[in-house]
């Protein structure tokens, strides 16, 4: 709601405050959600929680649910139903899974046979879902995408998607204010995803850790919804809990017309809001970086962290030159594992795979940058025999509208595969996927080890240079490869006869065939869970933890590392623990045990974790990570820092996350390492040790450490603010209610929000 507040505000700061439905008196605010993403990896666990509850789902008219992350890429043309579909059992079982639960919630789903269906982080954008100012969640780390929007858009784990579907609010404390500006003009062949690498090789991957990021200045307002959204999403890679653009014409443009934004004179009531999303002058910003667009060239990663960015002009780094030796052991893994030498001029390397697609490039204006690159190469030219390159847009629809435009037909002539939609060989939860030793060009987000396949080497980049890397056969500079003056873009097109017709040509409703029926089969016997799981995780308790800490010294441990993705695709929160740290603790192929320190006594009977590198947890939401580190036993973790999510997540499973200066973790890595004990007091807030030494004090936010010391459940607790949350919704009905699902509904009726909340049906689109 408009407050009193006259100081001048930060787009984040507004859109926050609009939110608010009830504010404690430490901070904690209960925030309305206004919109809600829902795929098949990270929600069963929280339909089963509703169901053992009895609850349904408040809001299904804010709730949009698809699969995307196990569904195969080949053709579907002899599909009949996801069971017949998907071979894999397990990537089976949590679609099935899916499609059960929007029938039994009543939600409204695009399933495999609906052209809509596609990665969440595009068809919200494309549907218009997303909004300017809404507040937008996900059970998924880019859900920050969406901030390209005017939004406040983050990833939360599987107990908040639980949290959201039975209250549709979250309790969240408000984070810090970043300002990134980029000004100036970008050289050509250089696009916003060398803009964001660079941006994170600045930063670091814990450079926005704590804040909300919004994105400025000359480079980013000329920049359309698309380079924008690419940019928001690897928001996340640089720690941030969001990314976001003030809205402006660019954005209302794209907006228009689209199914579910406003219609009418709601468009106009909607557009005025809208217009007032941006940071006041004298606004403060707590963090401000300020980019050179004349600084940045091409772009490329040579390591395990998104951070590890060079020019493609460049070499791969030399460990020896770096002085810390934490960071230094980090490098000399990386390029082990990335089996490259130190100095390697990057445009010698050579790759086997290319990967274009995602929800950072997998967009329509993707996959017509990497169609220009291709076209700049002499007619009849194919990608090297040794190399297989894949073409994955990121939705139906933006599969339909590439064909509109015969941008397959140029990529097929140029011996690329052209794919149905779907995360692909992003991460890999499904057929696509990196041999061992296989080194990709990849348009996606994360480099980490294993991330497209176990062994498998990730180099990311923008969608024109891996179509150049797919051309030549190995890492190259794009701006080799433009097209020349007078010859880019329309003229291009006009080449290939490639046909760019409007964005809109393929969002009207003419063109959409009624959704086909699901082929839906039942569900699978695996959707039981134990009881004790269904319930939400929440209501445990933390108290005192003594016992064995294993000590760990990796820089960036991130949640891939801590649970790869096989392990995702479990129904259960339990039975994770041989899971974790599953890639260090295993050799690959054999799976014999490793040396690794969990799985050398007496750390295999580890309750706590001494990690003394930065940013544990970070990346992915998934919340399978807190799971499997309980589920082997370990209920603390001790770091310098840690990924936002996963801090999260960890609260609600009541594993503790301890903050310490990286001395002191030092020192309790040294107890760690010499088999000591250690005793972590959250009632005390210290760090006992059992050497004599003085204990260590820690902080805990102090409704989450009264939640963890009673055992509270965070829905339990919400649900007892429910007379808020009902005035809250009927300011939102008046104030804005193009949210309450306008446009659902065919002609464009409102859903009543009280009907909704009352009754679980399908809402009609
Ligand atoms: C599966 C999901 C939890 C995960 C995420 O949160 O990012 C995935 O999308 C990823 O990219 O690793
Ligand atoms: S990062 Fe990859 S796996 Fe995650 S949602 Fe995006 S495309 Fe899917």
């Amino acid at each position: 709601m408009p407050t009193a507040v006259s100081q001048p505000r930060t787009l984040y700061d507004k859109i926050w405050d609009d939110h608010v439905v009830h504010q404690q008196e430490d901070g904690t605010a209960l925030l309305y959600i206004d919109r809600h993403l829902v795929h098949e990896v990270t929600s069963p666990q929280a339909f089963e929680g509703l169901r053992t509850a009895g609850r349904a789902v408040r809001r299904p008219d804010c709730t949009l649910a698809t699969v995307d992350h196990n569904v195969p890429t080949f053709s579907r043309k002899n599909f009949k139903s996801v069971t017949d579909f998907i071979k894999e059992p397990d990537s089976r079982a949590q679609c099935e899974a899916l499609e059960d639960n929007v029938k039994e919630f009543g939600l409204t789903y695009f399933g495999m046979t609906d052209r809509r269906q596609g990665i969440v982080h595009i068809i919200g954008p494309e549907q218009g879902f997303t909004l300017p100012g809404i507040t937008c969640v996900c059970g998924d780390s880019h859900t920050s995408t969406h901030g390209a929007f005017g939004s406040l858009a983050f990833g939360i784990g599987t107990s908040q998607v639980e949290h959201v579907l039975a209250t549709q609010t979250l309790l969240q404390k408000k984070g810090m204010n970043m300002l990134i500006n980029i000004e100036g003009t970008l050289v050509p062949g250089v696009n916003s995803k060398d803009v964001i690498l660079h941006v994170i090789g600045v930063i670091g991957t814990a450079g926005g850790t704590g804040s909300v990021i919004e994105y400025a200045g000359s480079v980013v307002r000329a920049w359309t919804m698309e380079e924008r959204m690419s940019v928001c999403n690897m928001s996340i890679e640089a720690g941030a809990r969001a990314g976001m653009v003030a809205p402006d014409e660019i954005t209302f443009a794209y907006l228009k017309g689209r199914p579910l934004a406003p219609k009418g004179e709601e468009w106009d009531q909607a557009v005025e809001y809208w217009k007032t999303l941006r940071t006041d002058e004298g606004a403060k910003f707590d963090i401000e970086v300020h980019i050179k667009a004349e600084d940045i060239s091409p772009s490329v990663t040579w390591g395990t962290s998104p951070q590890d960015v060079v020019s493609i002009t460049g070499k791969v780094p030399d460990p020896a030159l770096e002085s810390d030796p934490i960071k230094r052991g980090a490098m000399e893994h990386a390029l082990e594992y990335m089996g490259l030498e130190a100095n390697t001029p990057m445009e010698s390397i050579t790759v086997d795979k290319v990967f274009i697609g995602s929800c950072t490039n997998g967009r329509i204006g993707d996959l017509r940058s990497a169609a220009n690159i291709v076209l700049s190469f002499p007619p009849g030219s194919r990608i090297p025999d040794h190399v297989q390159a894949m073409i994955v847009p990121g939705s139906g629809l933006v599969k339909q509208q590439a064909e509109a435009e015969g941008l397959d037909a140029v990529f097929k002539r140029a011996g690329f595969e052209w794919r149905e939609a779907g995360c692909s060989m992003c991460l890999g939860m499904n057929p696509d996927q990196l041999k061992p030793k296989e080194r990709c060009a990849s348009t996606s987000n994360r480099n980490f080890e294993g991330r497209q396949g176990a062994g498998g080497r990730t180099h990311l980049m923008s969608p024109a240079m891996a179509a150049a890397a797919a051309m030549t056969g190995h890492l190259t500079d794009v701006r080799k490869h433009l097209l020349g003056e007078g010859e880019a873009g329309d003229a291009a097109a006009q080449k290939a006869q490639i046909k760019v017709t409007s964005a809109f040509d393929y969002l009207t409703d003419e063109v959409l065939p009624p959704p086909k029926p699901q082929g839906y089969a039942g569900a699978a016997d695996e959707t039981d869970l134990p009881a004790n799981a269904a319930a939400g995780s929440s209501a445990i308790k933390f108290t005192v933890l003594r016992g064995i800490a294993a000590p760990l010294s990796i820089p960036n441990v991130d949640t891939d590392m801590i649970i790869p993705k096989q392990f995702l695709k479990t129904l259960k929160r339990t039975g994770l623990g041989n899971a974790l740290f599953w890639t260090l603790r295993r050799v690959p192929g054999t799976e014999e045990a490793t040396d690794f320190i969990l799985n050398k006594p007496p750390y295999d009977k580890a309750k706590i974790m001494v990690c003394t590198g930065e940013n544990f947890g970070c990346g992915s939401s998934r919340e399978h990570a807190a799971w499997s580190l309980l589920d082997f036993g370990i209920a603390a973790v001790i770091a310098p820092s840690f990924g936002e999510i996963f801090k999260t997540n960890s609260m609600q499973n009541g594993l503790l996350p301890v903050v310490l200066p990286q001395s002191e973790c030092q020192k309790l890595y040294e107890d760690a390492t010499n088999g000591l004990d250690l005793e972590v007091d959250l009632d005390k807030l210290e760090v006992r040790r059992f050497n004599g030494e003085p204990s260590i004090p820690f902080e805990v936010e102090p409704f989450r450490r009264h939640c963890l010391l009673n055992g509270l459940d965070d829905i339990g607790l919400t649900m007892q603010k429910d007379d808020f949350i009902v005035d809250f919704e009927q300011k939102r009905s008046d104030l804005w209610p193009w949210l309450d699902g306008f446009g659902y509904k065919k002609g464009g009726g409102r859903i009543d929000a009280k009907e909704v909340k009352k009754k679980a049906t399908k809402m009609d689109w």
